[in-house]
């Protein structure tokens, strides 16, 4: 009897100590509340997050917002949780505009003096003509939005950090943990230096246009075509107030818009892989010298008021195709994923744009935890994003070709046709801008744009007399517009872009997808 009872007090005993074990470590489990910078150690283990997003920048903050919206438990390791200060992602267009209210975060330019811009001044030879986003469909508060880009990112860093299943850290990811080619989770070290690992089903990686993680997951061709040497200018009124300003200047454009109620933010083009050194003054003469005198009058004391206070900044313009290579547990996303120049301004659109389709494929998954499933499922996210993306892509990498200047006698009958096209209004300005805006990415709309501007150019060679040498120049002038589009089609895909319908239903459907998975 007395065996008995020390047998039940000791099976009492243990099974006690296991319940508690087991409350104790659910509790330990749990996601914290994010933004507290708490230590890593609470998240590792398999399962204990449902996706790691690597760098909370435009893209990861945005994703951990959506992610964690819909239940996900996210665990979020960004380099600095500060607020950046950055020439990059200043001017949001109406398209992404849109996007991030799908995403909920439409107040993430709300209190940050966001500036609202409806439309582009565009500025050639001490001409200007005006063109207007189609915004008329839209509610009242669509527009582009203009701001500083730290400000915008800490609201949303913020917004994500506010969900209780959002766990916000600062910590610098150094690798990805892979298991027989499945990525299990990262390794990162915190800022006092401690290592951590952390695992979930799923990694997202959005550590930006300087990516260190991406290169087992894509093959990175990354071009440099130029680069944006960035100014403001404080207290000064733009020709046309809520407008971006695109000068086409020699050799390349220089840009303004407001980020600010009273700051101008200066972008100017300097094409080729380097740029004059801003240490020895070499910049400061450059920018006085030979750009100055191209900027509209309005703007010329300003500018040079700018550039004798001395904060000049530079940033390389990168362009790089989306070339995944598809990896069970892992995706990317934003510049990590896919770049192109931003004369158009069209980054942050692109990856607000692919953060919704991955949020409505994700939505009826119940769980990440099949690897291999989840990677073949998402192969239809990198088709379905290719008519916005490759569109906006294709747009910025033509028109940066056209809007530089060049030697080629071709290529400058080109620009000018491009100026007066699109001074011509109406629908010849309004379908160009909805593609560069967003609102209406489509790419053969954007084909049709194009070779609109070449046929006008053409025009304008051969009417009311033609001559042989203006025959040969019309030609060429067709030759080289074809030459600037058709590579950088070729580079995103021309079935992908241009044929979505023939992506298998399979893919398109997540719901029949789900159901043939799980069936
Ligand atoms: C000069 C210039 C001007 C631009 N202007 C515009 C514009 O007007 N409009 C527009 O739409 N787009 C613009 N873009 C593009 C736009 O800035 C990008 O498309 C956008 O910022 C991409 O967001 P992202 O989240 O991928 O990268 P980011 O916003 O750069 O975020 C990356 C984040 O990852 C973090 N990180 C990096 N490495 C690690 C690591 N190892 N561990 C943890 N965290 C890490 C970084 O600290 C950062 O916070 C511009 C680009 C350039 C170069």
């Amino acid at each position: 009897m007395a065996d008995q009872y020390l047998l039940g007090t000791v099976v009492a005993s243990i099974l006690g100590f296991l319940l508690l074990f087991v409350l104790h470590s659910r509790r330990r489990r749990s996601i914290t509340a994010a933004g507290q910078g708490n230590s890593g150690s609470l998240l590792t283990g398999n399962g204990e997050a449902d996706v790691i997003v690597v760098g909370a920048g435009v893209a990861g903050s945005a994703l951990a917002y959506t992610l964690g919206k819909d239940g996900r438990r996210v665990h979020v390791i960004e380099r600095d949780l500060s607020e950046p200060d950055r020439i990059v992602g200043e001017l949001l267009q109406p398209g992404g505009f849109l996007k991030l209210s799908e995403l909920g975060l439409e107040d993430c330019v709300d209190e940050i003096d966001a500036q609202r811009i409806v439309g582009y001044a565009l500025f050639k030879d001490g001409k200007s003509t005006l063109l207007s986003y189609p915004l008329e469909k839209f509610h009242a508060d669509v527009s582009g939005k203009s701001f500083h880009n730290g400000r915008f990112i800490q609201r949303m860093r913020e917004k994500a950090a506010s969900l209780p299943n959002v766990k916000l850290e600062q910590g610098t990811v150094s690798s990805l943990i892979a298991e027989n080619g499945t990525v299990k989770g990262v390794v990162y070290k915190t800022k006092s230096g401690e290592e951590y690992k952390a695992f979930a089903p799923l990694t997202v990686v959005c550590d930006g246009c300087f990516s260190n993680l991406r290169r087992t997951l894509c093959s990175p061709k990354v071009e440099v075509p130029s680069s944006f040497v960035g100014l403001i200018l404080d207290n000064c009124e733009l020709p046309f107030s809520n407008h971006g300003h695109v000068i086409l200047a020699d050799p390349s454009p220089i840009l303004f818009y407001p980020i600010s109620s009273t700051e101008v933010r200066c972008l100017v083009d300097v094409p080729g892989q380097k740029v004059p050194s801003i240490a020895n003054g070499e910049m400061a003469n450059y920018l006085k010298t030979a750009m100055a005198p191209q900027i509209p009058a309005e703007l010329r004391d300003a500018f040079v008021a700018a550039v004798d206070k001395g904060n000049i900044r530079t940033m390389p313009n990168r362009s790089m195709p989306a070339a995944p290579h598809p990896t069970p547990g892992a995706l990317l996303m934003g510049d990590a994923f896919n770049m192109r120049h931003p004369i158009t301004g069209g980054g942050m659109t692109v990856a607000l744009s692919d953060i919704v389709l991955l949020r409505n494929l994700l939505k009826p998954l119940p769980d990440l935890n099949d690897a291999a499933f989840l990677c073949k499922y998402l192969e239809s996210f990198y088709t379905l994003r290719k008519p916005v993306a490759s569109t906006i892509n294709t747009l910025a990498g033509a028109l940066y070709k056209v809007f530089s200047a060049s030697p080629d006698r071709a290529r400058t009958e080109m620009r000018q046709a491009c100026f007066e096209y699109l001074s011509l209004g109406g629908v010849f300005s309004t379908g160009a801008v909805a593609l560069l805006s967003g609102l209406n990415p489509r790419p053969l709309s954007l084909v049709a744009h194009f070779f609109a501007v070449a046929i006008y150019g053409v025009g304008r060679l051969l009417l009311p007399f033609p001559s042989l040498t203006r025959m040969w120049l019309a030609a060429r002038l067709i030759l080289g517009a074809s030459g600037i589009i058709f590579p950088i089609i070729k580079g995103e895909g021309v079935r992908q872009m241009f044929f979505p319908a023939t992506i298998p239903a399979y893919y398109r459907a997540p719901a029949n997808c789900i159901t043939k998975a799980y069936s």
